[in-house]
């Protein structure tokens, strides 16, 4: 579903992403780890179309993407940090963005729903707690049924029950074959929700491999040990 081939981006000296090939397919989730700074968010904007990549070619379903936009539809994104106008309403904001995607004519408003958000539209983005602003940001990540949703940390600052709903929901939606990119430092979400690991170390890829894949090879039935294990091998 997704291809990359020779990926290298850098920020005038640095190079943030030094050659990367990777496929992602449908239906699977995809966790990509690393350590602060290796390029995990720098590589989802360019999958996005938000970082504009030095070389290399990002292709959804066989087609190219670099430049071009309208894929973007086919994409839903969760950032880290939402950044809302402060002055508008959640329910300006969702019917805002609903109205840029008239396109999609059944919305799916389950987040909204399980997360009461329709009982707090009248508030006012500056004034939602962090934990709030999340459950806008996922509840429009989906809300437009797209094929690839690319979720960055997305349970950070969610309070347990609403992180349960969102791993639920993450699961669900991998059932009806989208492809799911997950950043994130928690392992043991890594280990309930994704099917695959993608670690990136310094711009460049460590491993790229399935859970049980990992867990087989280094012997280890937890996770993180099994990737501190590769990880310090590999030092
Ligand atoms: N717009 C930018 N201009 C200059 N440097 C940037 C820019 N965006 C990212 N960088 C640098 O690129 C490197 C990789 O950043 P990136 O945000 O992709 O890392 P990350 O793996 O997502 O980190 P984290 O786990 O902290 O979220 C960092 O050194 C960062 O400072």
């Amino acid at each position: 579903m997704i291809t990359i081939e020779n990926l290298r981006k850098s920020y005038g000296k640095l190079q943030v992403l030094k050659d990367i090939n990777v496929s992602f397919g449908a239906g699977r989730v995809i966790s990509i780890i690393g350590p602060n700074g290796s390029g995990k968010t720098t590589m989802s904007k360019a999958i996005l179309g938000m970082v504009l990549p030095d070389s290399g070619d990002i292709k959804v379903n066989g087609e190219s993407i670099v430049k071009k936009h309208a894929y973007r539809s086919q994409i839903g994104y969760m950032p880290q940090i939402g950044r809302y106008p402060e002055n508008m309403k959640i329910r300006q904001v969702i019917d805002m963005i609903r109205d840029i995607r008239k396109d999609v004519k059944q919305a799916d408003e389950e987040l909204i729903g399980l997360y009461g958000l329709k009982d707090m539209y009248e508030k006012r983005m500056g004034s939602l707690s962090g934990g709030t602003k999340q459950k806008v940001s996922a509840a429009l990540a989906f809300m437009f049924n797209p094929q690839i949703l690319i979720l960055d940390e997305p349970t950070a600052g969610l309070d347990p029950i609403s992180a349960e709903i969102l791993k639920s929901k993450i699961l669900k939606e991998k059932k009806k074959g989208k492809l799911i990119l997950i950043t994130s430092h928690i392992m043991s979400e890594v280990e309930e929700v994704a099917d695959e690991v993608m670690c990136l170390v310094d711009g460049q890829v460590k491993f790229h491999e399935t859970i049980a894949d990992i867990k087989l090879q280094t012997q280890e039935s937890r996770l993180s040990r099994a990737i501190a294990k590769i990880l310090n091998e590999e030092d």
